[in-house]
């Protein structure tokens, strides 16, 4: 594909955003495009909303996997793009349409002219939620073709088109989701002795959440506790009966989560004494960190520099990836690729430069044929 089709393919996609395992015009659309191609070397297998493809190698000592993970975020629109998400409040806001575009570009490539190895391309569903690669690496699937080396790549609107960024180690944090349900008694507006207010409980459960960092965290260590949404109540003039926290927090250390958890749920005892109610604590999905095997970084910062990009050693980030699980069991790695946005992931403005994608798939193909 040149530019103009890589462009087309990525804009077809950033159409159809859709939810974690309900991505089904996504994979038909993959299967469509995968249909087009020569098809000698290619087998499909589905998985679920996701689809395995395997290259077959010219003379096979191993596989190599790339991984692109294919679900939106549930965030509305907000780019102003003649091609924006035809799905309302669902928006590609974490560049999964990049991923998935640069991995269609390499496999044309690849099933145009194969390279001596195995070559497996995994289109991973649910990557934000509720996580698609611990499932999907335990699949029947995915163990017929097991993979001997693994990558992937995400999007970084902090880096210039043309520049790739990763390092040795630890890349991204372990991550725990947070739902909180608050439980008290609803009433009248004006009767509040009457009532147990859970818009109050939830919003000083907010606000006291915010010091489990500043002052239970070591300050050399890293952690995060984000509550990005809150709902509660009915009625303008009632006292909410019940409300409802969700959030993330993120660590560096396995331990340090512990830390949190029991942070989090000593802060609900404190809030149940004090507005005399019932909170439930439910941690949803936890991702894995991403940790990078040294041994890739060398050959991949000169298949980069080697092409004419820039590498740029990156420092661990508070983000989260599923693809840590794969990276626990196939040795791998993962790596942020620039795309110059002026608004960040998870933002409804967010506008990757699509000169990127381009260089998203040079440097994929030239890494799985010099693996
Ligand atoms: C790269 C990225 O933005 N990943 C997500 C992963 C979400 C994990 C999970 N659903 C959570 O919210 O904790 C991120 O938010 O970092």
């Amino acid at each position: 594909m040149n530019s103009e089709a890589l462009q087309k393919v990525r804009r077809d996609l950033h159409k159809i955003p859709e939810l974690g395992f309900q991505e089904t015009k996504t994979q038909a659309y993959l299967l469509q495009f995968i249909e087009g191609l020569p098809q000698d070397y290619i087998e499909v297998k589905k998985w679920r909303t996701g689809l395995l493809v395997r290259v077959q190698g010219t003379n096979p000592s191993k596989t190599v996997a790339y991984r692109a993970d294919i679900d939106g975020l549930p965030i509305i629109e907000e780019t102003g793009y003649p091609f924006a998400s035809t799905h309302e409040g669902q928006m590609h806001a974490c560049g999964h349409d990049f991923h998935m575009t640069i991995a269609l570009g390499t496999l044309e490539r690849l099933a145009q002219s194969p390279t001596v190895e195995n070559v497996l391309f995994l289109f991973q569903p649910a990557e934000e939620n509720p996580g698609g690669a611990l499932p999907m690496l335990q699949s029947e699937e995915m163990k017929a073709w097991w993979p001997d080396e693994i990558f992937a790549l995400h999007i970084a609107p902090e880096h210039p088109v043309g520049t790739v960024a990763t390092k040795e180690g630890l890349l991204f944090a372990n991550t725990s989701e947070l739902y909180i349900d608050f439980k008290g008694k609803g009433g009248h507006a004006a009767y509040p002795h009457l009532t147990r207010d859970m818009v109050l409980a939830a919003s000083q459960y907010t606000v006291q959440a915010q010091s489990i960092v500043s002052r239970a965290v070591d300050p050399l260590d890293s952690a995060v506790v984000t509550i990005g949404k809150i709902t509660g109540g009915t009625v303008q003039n009632g006292i909410a009966e019940t409300a409802r926290l969700e959030g993330t927090m993120r660590s560096f250390k396995a331990d340090t989560m512990d830390l949190l958890k029991k942070k989090i749920e000593g802060l609900a005892k404190g809030i149940e004494y004090s507005h005399e109610c019932e909170i439930s604590i439910d941690y949803g999905s936890n991702y894995y960190q991403v940790k990078n095997d040294g041994t890739f970084m060398d050959p991949f910062q000169r298949i980069v520099e080697d092409l004419g990009y820039t590498f740029v050693e990156s420092k661990a980030a508070m983000t989260g990836e599923d693809f840590g699980y794969m990276l626990k069991e196939i040795p791998g790695f993962m790596f942020w690729l620039g795309v110059d946005s002026d608004y960040g992931l998870h933002n409804g403005s967010l506008k990757p430069k699509e000169e990127a994608l381009e260089v998203g798939v040079n440097v994929v193909e030239r890494t799985i044929r010099s693996l």
